[in-house]
């Protein structure tokens, strides 16, 4: 990341990705989309966003990301949102240092959303509560309010009705990511998905997890995914974030991830992180004094 330009003071925050530790579809509302049961954790890697105060109401991102547009990026539109509720003519610099790869399942848009959210209330001093900025944050993507809300949790509905789970364990994580990008769309419209998975209690996917419903979609339609979760079951169990493409592997040490990383070929991206129960933007942001 080049050095933040000098003037104004640079509110510095953390976007960091989630992991669907496990993802049940249970059934397909009449709106098309698709009620599911998920475990969020939070990994303490991701993007980093800087913010400086304007108060001429203008935004400006950099750089931009390629592909999207000014005003469909993310934090734009989430800025945005946030404009138009406090009615007030503020607006801001920000920069964007972006680490996580886009259609990842990893949520990188998703929380590039939600830390502006977060991160421009501060500075705009607005005085949302969580529960309005998650609100908010719900009209941008079905993945924002865990990032608004900072905990790992039990998801249900669409993603939006959360119970938080402080009692995980928080392992090390090698996290290997597939160069596709999976379109989300195509797997919920895809006719062999299951989407009939019975109803979960959080105690039972708490004690023994669960699987990933996409996975076998994904792995078919992006058979990178698939043989790269072959590869890794050879060393540990593995198994696939959100619609994919990243895949997931748990370890009791950084050093045990690390090791593993170490043997795949070296055409593989991967890294490796620590599971967190706290999203590191809330760590920042809500800092006791
Ligand atoms: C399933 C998850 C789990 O974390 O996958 P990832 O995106 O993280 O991989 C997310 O909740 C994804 O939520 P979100 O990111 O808002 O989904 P979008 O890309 O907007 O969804 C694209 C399309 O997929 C379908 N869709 C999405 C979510 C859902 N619960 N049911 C659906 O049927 C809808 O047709 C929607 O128009
Ligand atoms: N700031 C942003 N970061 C990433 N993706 C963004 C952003 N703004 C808009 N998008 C769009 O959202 C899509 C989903 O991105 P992302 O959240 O990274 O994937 P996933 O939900 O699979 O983890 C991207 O393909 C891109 O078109």
């Amino acid at each position: 990341m080049a050095e933040l330009p000098a003037g104004g003071n640079w509110l510095s925050v953390p976007a960091p990705a989630k992991l669907n530790l496990m993802l049940h579809i249970t059934g397909r509302r009449d709106d098309g989309y698709h009620n599911l049961q998920t475990l969020f954790q939070f990994i303490d890697h991701g993007d980093d966003l800087h913010f400086r105060l304007r108060n001429d109401g203008e935004l400006t991102l950099t750089p931009a990301i390629e592909g999207v547009s000014f005003e469909d990026n993310l934090i734009i539109r989430a800025a945005r949102l946030l404009q138009k509720k406090s009615e007030k003519t503020l607006g801001a610099d920000i920069r964007l240092d972006k680490k996580l790869p886009m259609g990842g399942g990893l949520g990188g848009g998703s929380s590039d959303a939600a830390t502006t959210l977060l991160a421009l209330n501060q500075l705009w001093n607005l005085q949302l509560s969580l529960d309005e900025l998650a609100t908010l944050g719900l009209s941008l993507g079905a993945d924002v309010p865990v990032f608004v809300r900072g905990e790992a949790a039990f998801a249900e509905g669409v993603g939006e009705i959360l119970t938080p789970v402080p009692e995980l364990a928080e392992p090390w994580y090698l996290v290997v990511c597939p160069q596709v990008h999976v379109n989300t769309g195509k797997i919920f419209s895809h006719k062999g998905l299951t989407r009939d998975t019975d109803p979960i209690n959080i105690r039972t996917a708490l004690k023994q997890g669960g699987r990933n419903d996409c996975q076998a979609i994904v792995s078919m339609l992006y058979p990178e995914v698939g043989n790269t979760l072959n590869l890794l079951n050879k060393f540990n169990l593995a198994k696939m974030t959100g619609t994919g493409a990243c895949i997931f592997s748990s370890f009791g040490s950084e050093a045990e991830a690390i090791s593993v990383s170490e043997q795949l070929p070296a055409e593989y991206v991967a890294f490796v992180a620590k599971g967190v129960n706290q999203s590191p933007a809330h760590k920042v942001l809500f800092r006791p004094s």
